[in-house]
Formats: structure tokens, sequence, C-alpha cells
């Protein structure tokens, strides 16, 4: 790393479902410091799997806050001993896995603001949450909340025309109800709540930084034209809520600069700026530097597909949020959860655990699977409610299983198709022009890509590095240092 030491840089993070990721990206944009910490390999003691526990009744999904703090811990020190030049930081920014919420114990804020630079942050914050277990965006256990947020505001396409969304189990609006209604004294004892997104920034700046627009956005609670919270929805959810959330900012503002901890420690200059941090589709979305037209798919845990709009159209699938590069226009989403975590299964049953194994069976068979059809939801999909394993024959009858080959491709295929056809029901057409930009862990796998190719008709184009989350925050990070937005004052 010694040969890298002089170059100003900015850092782009992303605390996602598996790990905490980082990039340094010098004034060209190139990449030339990359790390991970993987929760599941690197920090055992918390004993999670794909970096979550899953609840006994299935729907409840969580991941310890204090985890995601030591994995910061770690790979700052690791950075440390390899000789990294943090002098060098002109600014840094993040990105945070979406909708996943963390609750700030009352006198939490002063701990922040007063860190010993001589203890790792994991050692000094450990009685700063009201609730260790953060619920995160593969819950699926707040139905009833969901009914409830839609019925206070007419109907599930009104607050869909609201917020951009639905009512959706795992979006923080609802998961925030949730904890309100069962463990109100936790709620009652809370001072801030954050996105992953906005607690990680306030680790870096050392007081609470706000909530941007864009991650905002998937939380059912932000109007996303006016850009302010609803009112209507936060009393819905719950009493005190608009101060405990904190006001938006736009994405790209300035939120101050880190925090001495910091520059003590590891020696960050005392003017190293902190961009607000945001969800890692939106950054990916920057990452990418998505053109009007291009479609994004990012095959990381979750699987997602995206794109840039100017104008919202709000319906009762998919999410409309906020852009996080242009506060005029938007992004549209859809999310599949049953993504990465769904391909290792199928990876484990019948590819003997082998990700070339995997690519050899897509390879050995066509396009089309000779008309065998199969659908995999080993948990509860986001798009459609579903779950189940489903496979059809040629001959469009329910099979109970396929040969290993043929159960790869059925996965793939089908995995693909549902993004195809779910994108159209939103309007979206692939045209002679379209390119399919590919992002994400998965987007190693070229046999993989070639399936969704083949799949949409169209050229599927793979940027250097599948970490377009932390890159892309690394850009926005640039992009807040070249200004026009104003330091944010936080009350
Ligand atoms: N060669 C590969 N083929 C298919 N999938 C892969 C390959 N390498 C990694 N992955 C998948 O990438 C996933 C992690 O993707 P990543 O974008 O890092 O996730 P996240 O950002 O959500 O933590 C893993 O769960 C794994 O299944
Ligand atoms: O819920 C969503 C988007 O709405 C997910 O995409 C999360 O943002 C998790 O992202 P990954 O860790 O899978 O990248």
């Amino acid at each position: 790393m010694a040969e890298h030491a002089a170059r100003p840089c900015c850092l782009g993070w992303d605390f996602s479902t598996q790990q905490v990721k980082v990039v340094a990206v010098d004034a060209e944009l190139n990449v030339f410091y990359e790390d991970s910490v993987n929760f599941d390999k690197d920090l055992l003691e918390f004993g999670t799997q794909g970096g979550v526990h899953i609840h006994e009744d299935g729907l409840t999904v969580t991941s310890p806050v204090l985890m995601w703090v030591q994995a910061l811990d770690i790979i700052l020190e690791r950075m440390k001993a390899s000789g990294f030049d943090f002098s060098q930081v002109l600014a840094l920014s993040g990105a945070g896995q979406q909708h996943g919420s963390v609750y700030w114990k009352a006198g939490a804020s002063r701990v922040l603001t007063s860190l010993s630079p001589d203890l790792l942050l994991h050692k000094q914050l450990q009685a700063c949450f009201s609730i260790r277990d953060s619920p995160v965006w593969m819950d699926s256990s707040t139905t009833v909340q969901c009914r409830r947020l839609e019925a206070a505001v007419g109907g599930a396409q009104a607050l869909s025309c609201l917020t951009g969304s639905r009512a959706y189990e795992r979006f923080t609006g609802n998961q925030i109800a949730k904890i309100y209604q069962q463990n109100p004294e936790a709620y009652a004892h809370t001072e801030r709540i954050s996105l992953v997104s906005s607690f990680a920034a306030s680790l870096f700046l050392g007081s609470y930084a706000p909530i941007d627009y864009s991650d905002g956005s998937g939380m059912n609670l932000l109007q996303i034209q006016d850009k302010v919270w609803s009112q209507v929805c936060l009393r819905a959810c719950a009493p005190h809520l608009e101060e405990k959330l904190g006001s938006p900012v736009p994405s790209c503002s300035v939120l101050g600069a880190i925090s001495s901890y910091f520059v003590q420690r590891y020696g960050f200059p005392a003017g190293c700026k902190v961009v607000a941090f945001t969800g890692d589709n939106p950054a990916s979305l920057a990452g990418m530097k998505l053109e009007e037209g291009d479609i994004a798919v990012s095959l990381g845990t979750s699987d997602t597909l995206f794109l840039w709009l100017q104008e919202p159209m709000p319906a009762l699938e998919g999410h409309i949020f906020c852009n996080p590069v242009d506060a005029q226009h938007y992004m549209a989403l859809l999310c599949f959860k049953n993504g990465s975590l769904m391909r290792e299964k199928i990876r484990d049953e019948s590819a003997s655990c082998s990700w070339s194994d995997f690519s050899e069976a897509l390879r050995s068979t066509e396009m089309g699977n000779s008309g065998n059809l199969g659908f995999y939801f080993d948990v509860m999909e986001i798009t459609p409610e579903i779950t189940g394993r489903h496979r059809f024959s040629a001959e469009n009858r329910q099979v109970s299983a396929f040969p290993g080959a043929v159960e790869i491709r059925a996965l793939i295929e089908g995995q693909f198709m549902a993004k195809r056809i779910h994108a159209e029901g939103l309007g979206y057409r692939v045209m002679p022009k379209t390119k399919i930009l590919a992002t994400g862990g998965a987007s190693h796998n070229r046999d993989i890509l070639q399936v969704l190719a083949d799949v949409f008709g169209a050229p599927v184009y793979v940027t250097d590095t599948a970490n377009s989350a932390c890159v892309g925050s690394a850009y926005r990070a640039f992009h807040g240092l070249r200004g026009p937005s104003p330091t944010v004052r936080q009350a």
C-alpha cells in the first residue's frame, strides 16, 4: 500500500447485508485500494448467516448493530496496518443496505461527541443502542403495520403517490411502528433513529447525521415530491417520530468535518469532509453513471433492478426514490429478496458448492432450457409476495424436481424472466439501444450474465469493480467537495 501513500483521494464505504466494504478513489477516479470485512467469516462471535439472524417466526430478520461498528473498527485497523495514508483523504461518503434502522439510546449523542481515540469504537458504543438487533431489509414481519399505514392515508395507491411506494414490510416506518407497539419502553428511551446509511455517517461525523432524501424514500414516511416527512404517516407509525428522525437533507449535502476521533486515531486531516451517506442502490446508480434508457441490475444479497427517471410514476408494485445525484429527478427500483442466497442454495444442492460447476451447468444447457421453467423463493419474496419452489416441465406440468443442470438454468432464467416481466409491468421497454449495467457479487460470473443478456435480448456491461455502491460513494464524496450544496447544520 506504501506506493499509494501520497495520493489525495476520497473514500467510499458500503455497509451492506453481508459485509462492510471500502474503496479509495483518486482525483482521476481510479480505484487504488479496496477492502472488506465479512460478517459471517470475520465476526464469528455474532453467529450471523448471510449477515443476519432469521428469527423463529421466519419473518423477523435482524442484524446486531454492534457487529457493524466492530466491522468498521476491523477494517480501519487493517488499513492503518497496511500503511494506508489517511492524511490524504479529502472527503468520504458511504452507503448502507436500505430500510434497516438503528435506535440510539438517550445519552448516546454525548458518547458519540466525546469518543476517546485510545479505544476502538465498539468498546465505547456498547451501551448506546436501545434496540441491539436492528431490523433489516429482509424482514417481512410488519404486515399488520403496513395495512394500518395504508388505511391512515386512504389506501395503498394514495400512500404510493405520497411516498413512492405502497406499504412494504421492510420499509422503516412500518418497522418503527412495530417496535413502538411491541417494545414501547425501548422506543421511549430512543433519542434518535437512523437508517443504516445515516448511522454509519454518524460514526464518522461524531454526531447524529441526517437521513438523505434518496435513502429516506425507502421508509414510507417521506413525501418524495416535497422532500418533507409526511405528518399523516409519522402520526400513523409512532409518537414523537419527527424529533427522533431529524430533518431529511439533499443526498449531496456536506454534513461537516470528520470527528476528531478519526483525526487523532488514524490521522485523517481535520478538514476531511463527510458527505451524506445514502442507500446502497442509490449509491450504485451514482457509481454506474447510469444514463437515461439504461437499466441497472445489481446482483448482491438482494437482486435489484433500477432506472433513472425524470418524473415519478408511483404504482402498486416497485418503488420510486428521490434521485441521489440530481435532486430534481427520481429513480425506480424493483427488489427481489431471493437473489444470491437462493443461488448459493441451488449451487450447494446441484453444483457441489462450486461456482465453476454452476457455470459449467449453465454452459452445458441451452437457452430456453428445453421448455423447463422454475421459480425459486425459499424466503417470502418481495416482488411478488410468494414462497416455495415452483417447477414446470415443457408440457406445462408442475414437477417436483429437475436434473441438476436443468435446475440451475431454470433458476437463473426464472430469476431474469421475473425481472424483465416486472420491469415491463412498470412501463419499461427494451429498446435497440438498451444497455444493461450489472453489478454486485454475482456480476463476477460471466455465465450468469450471459443468461441475463439472453433474457433481455440486450448487451450486458460490467464495471471494473462489482462494488458500485462503494465507488458511487467515493464519486459522491468528490461531488460533495465541489459543492454547490452548503454545509448542513443539524439542530
Ligand atoms: N462467482 C460467483 N458467481 C455467482 N455469485 C457470486 C460469485 N461470487 C460471489 N457471488 C455472490 O455474491 C454475493 C455477495 O454479493 P455482494 O454484492 O458483495 O453483496 P452485499 O453487497 O449485499 O453484501 C454472495 O452472496 C455470492 O452468492
Ligand atoms: O431492500 C433493498 C432495496 O429496496 C435491498 O436491495 C437492500 O438495499 C440490500 O441490499 P444488498 O445488501 O443486497 O446490496
